[in-house]
């Protein structure tokens, strides 16, 4: 029970440095020796001392024949940071007990096997699970080479995301916006359609009471039709990255380059949506929020590059056949064509619904 008790407060500490690390994985690390808590760490940011480090600079002395809790395998290989598993070796701790094992190709039981050589006592999976869970991000990336894909979509009870006017400010509560204002503040980038940009200008920024990092924002836009006037141009609040088809006229990608606005330039007329993950991984995008419309949903479903819907269900009927809902696109003809999820959360955020769901873990 004590070791349950122990990883629990690791990983504790590793989910609250979310939004925090990437790209590197969440970790947390608690030092134990004679049954007293001596060091306790977390990863805060990429490039800065891991988990382990952390803890073992707190506890000094004590560490010597320590038993040590990490989320995550000890890393076994020079990165921005000297490796941790050497580190423990060196700091004599007696017992290493660890949650997940790392899929980055650098480490993959590496780490493990050092701890053994060197005569510690290593215990692999205790709350496997729960760990796994906070680093399906970080695992994604390592073993996709892709970005982790996270849809958001705000309807009412009638699944329309705006009225046949295009009218949608606003249906879900500020409670619920605020809720998807903490996952703009966990994600590296925010995606949505030029439609989104002309229709609402949006400033796309983290804004939650006790602040937030605010997501590089990305606007697929074939054509180039984002105006130079808009917010995303023009408020300086954080990185725009806006994609276009082969055809974007030079000119207005130059004008646009000129208000520091980063243009990516697609090899084909139309924007495909595998080609581009590929370029944001390959750019450092690990995790990937997409905010919509209807037209933006529906090619990231149709490319099946979504690990996550997030739906917030506001209680209100809008109605009229040509309303829009969250998927548009031309859709799928037969059932079993539907894309598979599995509903994770259902809860109920002030009057509206929120029900998170994912994909079956591949
Ligand atoms: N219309 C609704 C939403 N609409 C979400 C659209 O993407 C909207 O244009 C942007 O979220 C606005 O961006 P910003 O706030 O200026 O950063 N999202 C919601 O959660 N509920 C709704 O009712
Ligand atoms: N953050 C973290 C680990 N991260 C591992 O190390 C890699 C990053 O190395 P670096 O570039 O040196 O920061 C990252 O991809 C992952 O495999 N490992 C650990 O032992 N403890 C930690 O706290
Ligand atoms: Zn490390």
């Amino acid at each position: 029970m004590t070791d349950e008790k122990y990883m629990k407060l690791a990983i504790e500490l590793a989910a609250n440095t979310k939004g925090q690390t990437s790209p590197n994985p969440l970790v947390g690390a608690v030092v134990v020796k004679d049954n007293q808590i001596v060091g306790i760490g977390a990863h805060l940011k990429a490039g800065q001392a891991h988990a382990e480090v952390h803890a073992i600079n707190m506890a000094g002395e004590k560490a010597k024949g320590a038993t040590v809790y990490v989320t995550l395998e000890p890393c076994s290989h020079f990165g921005k940071t000297p490796p941790c598993a050497d580190l423990l070796i060196k700091s004599g701790v007696k017992r290493v007990v660890i949650a997940s094992t790392d899929p980055n190709p650098l480490v993959a039981g590496k780490g493990i096997a050092k701890l053994k050589e060197a005569g510690i006592d290593v215990e692999v999976g205790l709350l496997q699970k729960e760990a796994d869970e906070l680093n399906e991000v970080f695992f994604h990336y390592m073993s996709t080479g892709l970005p982790y894909v996270t849809i958001k979509t705000a309807t009412s009870l009638d699944g329309k995301i705006a009225t046949a006017t295009l009218e949608s400010k606003w249906i879900t509560s500020q409670e619920a916006r605020l809720d998807a204002h903490t996952y703009r503040h966990q994600h590296d980038a925010i995606l949505v359609g030029v439609n989104t940009i002309l229709k609402d200008d949006p400033e796309l920024t983290t804004r939650l009471p006790q602040g937030g990092k605010n997501p590089i924002r990305i606007i697929l836009d074939t054509s180039l039709r984002t105006p130079l006037s808009a917010n995303v141009v023009n408020d300086k609040a954080a990185p725009t990255w806006i994609v276009v088809g082969c055809n974007a006229e030079r000119e207005k990608v130059a004008a646009m380059e000129e208000k520091q606005v980063e243009i990516i330039q697609m090899p084909t007329e139309k924007i495909d949506i595998p080609t581009l993950l590929k370029i944001l991984a390959e750019k450092g995008i690990t995790s990937l929020f997409v905010e919509g419309g209807a037209q933006v949903n529906g090619s990231f479903i149709k490319a099946k590059a979504v690990q996550q819907v997030i739906t917030y269900i506001a209680p209100k009927i809008i109605g009229g056949e040509s309303a829009p809902t969250s998927f548009g696109g031309e859709g799928i003809e037969k059932l079993s064509e539907a894309l598979e999820l599995e509903i994770k959360s259902v809860e109920k955020i002030g009057p509206d619904l929120k029900i998170v769901a994912k994909r079956k873990s591949t």
